[in-house]
């Protein structure tokens, strides 16, 4: 359901939230790129907030502000930033490298009782609370599965936060898939494994694929039979509640092909291959993390 400007009704004003219905103001997005644009997509598609409580800006990229206008019913931040003066939370979607420009273009508007919400991989809440003042920060890390509602969030706030801005961000965050509340250390693990995951997934379908057209097969086949077996597996995982392990083994005859298979990725060292990937993602995050508060000190 995809709320447009031209359709009043006053429970747009509103989050629908399973516990009850959580009042919003206006947000504004300052970084409106390719994250931001899932997250409009989650929350405005999946009926969360009506698009006309939310804002766009980007440093310079007016087209895209106007695309993400025409697509979502979104408004653009006017000249005059009023609506950041009026914003009741604040998304953060720019670049790391950006931030800093983007708080010291924003910090002077917005008003004393906003709440910010980062996306920003790395860029840590002391970071923020040094470029936009002490005030309710939320720092997460979802995905761009958000676009369809299936992201898979993390989330950590700072002691400013209190109840009701907590229940809104995470009705806010539920919008575009499920949120999980970790400890803001946490959050370089979150990157590494869900931020990114889902290009991990898709290289992997990438490898399938090529593999399986040297198999003899269609790339279309492929293509189905890839994204129904992940789908069907990753229901197998969500409704048994089994260990992959135990599913693993169900799979796998004595002396068949799946054991064969299994052994060309142990012979290959698969475990070792997913465990550097995700601790040079997770190192990644944190070096990400440290340029931008070493940032700070020097500003
Ligand atoms: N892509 C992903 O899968 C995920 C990304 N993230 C995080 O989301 C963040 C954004 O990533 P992504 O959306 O891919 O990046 P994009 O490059 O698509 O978008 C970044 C946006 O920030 C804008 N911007 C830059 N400087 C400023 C400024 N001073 N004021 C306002 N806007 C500014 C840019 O506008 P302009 O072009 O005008 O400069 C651009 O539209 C990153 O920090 C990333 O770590 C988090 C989870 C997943
Ligand atoms: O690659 C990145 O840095 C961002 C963070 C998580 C996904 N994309």
């Amino acid at each position: 359901m995809r709320f447009r400007p031209d359709d009043i009704g006053t429970e747009a004003h509103f989050f629908i939230h399973l516990k009850g219905m959580v009042r919003m103001g206006t947000i504004v997005f300052v970084g409106a790129g390719s994250m931001a644009e899932a997250i409009i997509a989650g929350i405005v598609d999946g009926g969360v907030m009506h698009p006309r409580d939310v804002f766009v800006m980007n440093k310079s990229d007016d087209d895209r502000l106007s695309y993400l206008q025409q697509k979502y019913g979104v408004s653009i931040v006017c000249p005059e930033r009023k609506a950041l003066r009026d914003a009741e939370l604040i998304v953060l979607g720019t670049k790391p490298k950006d931030i800093h420009q983007a708080m010291a273009d924003i910090a002077g508007f917005l008003n004393e009782n906003a709440a910010v919400l980062s996306v920003i991989a790395g860029v840590s809440i002391a970071t923020i609370e040094c470029g936009l003042g002490s005030r309710p920060i939320a720092r997460s890390m979802p995905n761009t599965s958000a676009t369809i509602g299936k992201s898979a969030t993390g989330v950590s706030m700072n002691h400013a936060v209190d109840e009701q801005m907590k229940r809104r961000i995470l009705t806010l965050l539920s919008g575009i898939g499920i949120v999980k509340e970790v400890q803001e250390d946490e959050l370089h693990a979150v990157t590494a494994l869900s931020g990114s995951g889902p290009a991990y997934i898709y290289y992997m379908v990438e490898a399938l694929e090529e593999a399986a057209i040297t198999e003899g097969l269609s790339k279309e086949i492929a293509r189905e039979l890839i994204i129904q077996t992940f789908e069907g597996a990753s229901a197998m995982l969500r409704q048994t509640g089994e260990e992959p392990s135990v599913l693993r083994t169900n799979v796998t005859s004595p002396n068949g092909t799946t054991e064969a298979g299994i052994k060309a990725l142990e012979k290959n060292s698969f475990k070792k291959i997913i465990a550097e990937c995700i601790q040079s993602a997770e190192t990644r995050s944190r070096e990400l993390g440290s340029t931008s508060s070493s940032a700070t000190m020097k500003e």
